[in-house]
C-alpha cells in the first residue's frame, strides 16, 4: 500500500516548494457500488485513502499546502447525513499541518447548497461564487476556478445562474435526462447537467489575474474541478465553455499547468500552446488497500507530480519558447 510511482528527481535541484494533491474522494457511509457506466466505487474506503494521504503529507514534512480538486462527498450520501459527511471529510483534511485549498464539484453540490458548503470549505466567496487565487511564493500564482458558476446544480432554482444553465442545456442537449449524452456528437457530449461553465464575470476576473501575474513575472497553475482540454479527458467530463477559458489562458504566456479532477480515470495532455493539463485519478475508485493521491514539487522550469499507487507520476516541463505543436496524450505518462 502507498507505493510511489517512480520518476526520480533527476533534476538535482531543490524544489521551490511542494504541495499535496487529491481528488474525488466522494465519501459516503454506504456499501460499495458502481458508476452509471459500471465502474466500481468504494464509498466507505475513500476516506481511508484521504487519511493515508494526510498522514503521508505530514510525515514528508515538506508540503506547504494541499489542494483538494473537489467532490468530497458522493451524491448517493443520504441527504440527512450530508452535513455530517462533509464535516467528517473536512475534519480529515484539517489534520494536515498546513492550509488546505478546496474547490467545489458536482457531488459537493448534490449534498449541500453553496451557502452552507463554501463556509465549511473556507472558500473565499463573493455572491456565492467559489473562485479565488493565492500566491505561495513570489514566483508562482495559483488560480482556483468555479466550474459550476453557471450550473443547474447548487443554486436556488430561481437564481440567474441556474436559469441560464437550464436554458443552455435545453438548447444543447435534446435528451429528457440532461445527464445523458445519447445522440450528442463529439465534443458536444460535454453538454450534461453534471457539468457547468465559468461565467462572464469570472472570465473577466481570470483575465485580470493573468494580466497581473504577467506583470509580476509569475508562473500560474490553474485548478478547476472540470478538465479544460479534450486531450486529457473524456468529452463527457469537460467544462461547457472550456474553449472560452482556454482562449483567455492562451492570451498570456504565464499559465504553465492546468490541474483538474472529475474524470476519474485521470489523464495528461500538452495543448497547442505547450500548457500541461493533468486530470487526477479519483480516490473513490481505489479498491480497499490501494491509494490515489500525490504531491507536486514545484521548480522554476517544471512541476513534478509524484503519485501513489493508482495516481500516475507526471513530469510537466514548462514550454519556454511557445513553439509547441499539438501533442495530446490520452491517459497518463
Ligand atoms: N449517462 C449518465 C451519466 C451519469 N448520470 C447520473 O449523473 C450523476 C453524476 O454522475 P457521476 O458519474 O456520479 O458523476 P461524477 O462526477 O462522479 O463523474 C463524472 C464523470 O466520470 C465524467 O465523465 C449521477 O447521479 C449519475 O447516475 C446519468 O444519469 N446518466
Amino acid at each position: 500500500m502507498g507505493s510511489a510511482n517512480g520518476l526520480a528527481s533527476a533534476h538535482g535541484k531543490q524544489p521551490l516548494f511542494s504541495f499535496g494533491v487529491i481528488s474525488d474522494v466522494q465519501y459516503a457511509d454506504i456499501p460499495d457500488g458502481r458508476s452509471f457506466l459500471g465502474v466500481p466505487r468504494y464509498y466507505r474506503h475513500s476516506i481511508f485513502v484521504l487519511k493515508r494521504a494526510v498522514q503521508k503529507w505530514n510525515d514528508q514534512k515538506k508540503h506547504e499546502f494541499v489542494i483538494n480538486f473537489g467532490d468530497i462527498v458522493d451524491g448517493f450520501c443520504p441527504k440527512d447525513q450530508s452535513l455530517n459527511a462533509v464535516m467528517n471529510v473536512v475534519e480529515e483534511f484539517e489534520n494536515f499541518n498546513g492550509p488546505v485549498y478546496h474547490m467545489i464539484g458536482n457531488h459537493c453540490l448534490y449534498n449541500l447548497p453553496r451557502k452552507q458548503l463554501l463556509p465549511l470549505l473556507k472558500i473565499p466567496s463573493i455572491n456565492g461564487r467559489a473562485y479565488y487565487d493565492f500566491s505561495p511564493s513570489p514566483e508562482f500564482r495559483f488560480v482556483v476556478l468555479d466550474a459550476y458558476d453557471i450550473s443547474a446544480i447548487g443554486w436556488p432554482q430561481d437564481h440567474p445562474s441556474a436559469i441560464e444553465a437550464l436554458r443552455f442545456l435545453q438548447e444543447k442537449n435534446p435528451n429528457a435526462d440532461k445527464n445523458s449524452p445519447a445522440g450528442l456528437e463529439g465534443l458536444e457530449r460535454r453538454f450534461l447537467m453534471f457539468n457547468g461553465a465559468v461565467g462572464k464575470q469570472q472570465l473577466e476576473w481570470l483575465d485580470s489575474i493573468l494580466q497581473e501575474a504577467t506583470e509580476l513575472k509569475q508562473k500560474v497553475v490553474v485548478g478547476c474541478h472540470l478538465p479544460l482540454d479534450p486531450g486529457a479527458s473524456s468529452k463527457e467530463a469537460l467544462l461547457w465553455n472550456y474553449d472560452k477559458v482556454m482562449g483567455v489562458i492562451h492570451r498570456y504566456n504565464c499559465v504553465k499547468v492546468c490541474l483538474a479532477g472529475h474524470d476519474h480515470k485521470g489523464g495528461h495532455s500538452i495543448d497547442s500552446r505547450g500548457v500541461h493539463h493533468r486530470v487526477l485519478e479519483a480516490a473513490l475508485e481505489c479498491p480497499p488497500g490501494t491509494d490515489a493521491y500525490g504531491y507536486i514539487d514545484v521548480y522554476d522550469d517544471k512541476l513534478l507530480l509524484t503519485g501513489t499507487d493508482r495516481m500516475a507520476s507526471t513530469d510537466m516541463q514548462f514550454n519556454l519558447n511557445q513553439t509547441f505543436e499539438k501533442n495530446s496524450i490520452k491517459g497518463c505518462d
